[in-house]
């Protein structure tokens, strides 16, 4: 086989490349044959494109499907909230004009997400929030109502950081003015903190009122990224936990907003957004 049938999609600016592998063997290629590069597939200049590679498979157990992600960076990732989107709204234009389905289980490292098609509007149920550090996983070993949390001083910069884990790990910080810090600068020295021992996403948040937050994102394995909602779902928990927002919020991102509604921790986190197809093509394996 020397070439890759794909779609491009993204949710709110945060890309990735759909690779449907559930007819083909290529998943098994790419995990047998280097010649599959997520890295290079990613790259802007020389490849498609993307914040990252997913595979859609066939589900081990009765569900609909099984997402597998990559960041551009090569390294796996156990959850995307942005791309369950991109891969829901995959799945609902390739059944257009046969059949329609409203709710899609989707099979992740993370579990199983139950994922609620509307109108071009989804709906995922992203799990209840890890606050245990092992499980994050986190050294960070002081809590804060409950979020492991502890001060981080690095490059001038001195801010109280909170852990919380949506499957793959997450720090946040509340800052007065997310416009006057360099993303580019402090993005890798957190990403790659001491204290998280699997690296994390890193969120920059700015509490506008008690219904709106800002974020600006650097994602584990893929640099600055316009979105993240396993993040937006971090960062709501962890202002809901601190007593900053309602129990719903729009998290405002550079790429768009998202609704984010948690408030019981007995309770799964909901995520409202869209997804929308870029593009189709087909990739040149060299
Ligand atoms: N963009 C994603 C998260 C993708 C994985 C992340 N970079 C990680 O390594 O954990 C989202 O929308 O949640």
């Amino acid at each position: 086989m020397n070439n890759i049938i794909f779609e491009k999609y993204h949710g709110n600016g945060n890309d990735f490349i759909i690779i449907d592998s559930r007819n083909s063997n290529i998943y098994k290629k790419f995990l047998s044959d280097k010649k599959i590069d997520i890295k290079n597939l990613c790259d802007r200049q020389f490849g498609i494109g993307g914040d990252g590679v997913i595979f859609i498979l066939e589900p081990d157990r009765n569900n609909y499907a099984k997402m597998i992600i990559y960041n551009s960076d090569g390294s796996e990732a156990q959850m995307c909230g942005n791309g369950i989107r991109c891969l829901v709204q995959y799945l609902h234009n390739f059944n257009k004009g046969s059949y329609s389905v409203s709710e899609y289980r989707i099979e992740t490292k993370a579990g199983i997400k139950i994922a609620q098609y509307n109108n071009g509007e989804i709906t995922v149920k992203m799990g209840k929030p890890i606050l245990e550090t092992k499980s994050i996983p986190t050294k960070i070993d002081t809590k804060i109502n409950s979020i492991p949390s502890c001060l981080f001083k690095e490059k001038n910069f001195e801010q109280q950081g909170y852990a919380v884990g949506m499957g793959n790990p997450h720090l946040i910080f509340f800052l007065q003015d997310i416009t006057k810090i360099s993303l580019s600068l402090l993005g890798p020295v957190f990403e790659k903190h001491e204290l998280f021992p699997e690296k994390t996403n890193v969120h920059f948040s700015q509490i506008i009122n008690r219904d709106n937050i800002n974020v600006r994102v650097w994602e584990r394995g893929a640099g600055a990224t316009l979105a993240c909602g396993t993040g937006a779902c971090a960062v709501h928990v962890a202002a809901y936990k601190l007593g900053l927002c309602n129990s719903k919020t729009v998290i405002n991102l550079p790429g768009g907003n998202l609704i984010i509604n948690w408030s019981r921790s007995e309770d799964e986190i909901l995520m409202t957004g869209n997804a929308k197809k870029v593009f189709s093509g087909t990739y040149i394996l060299k």
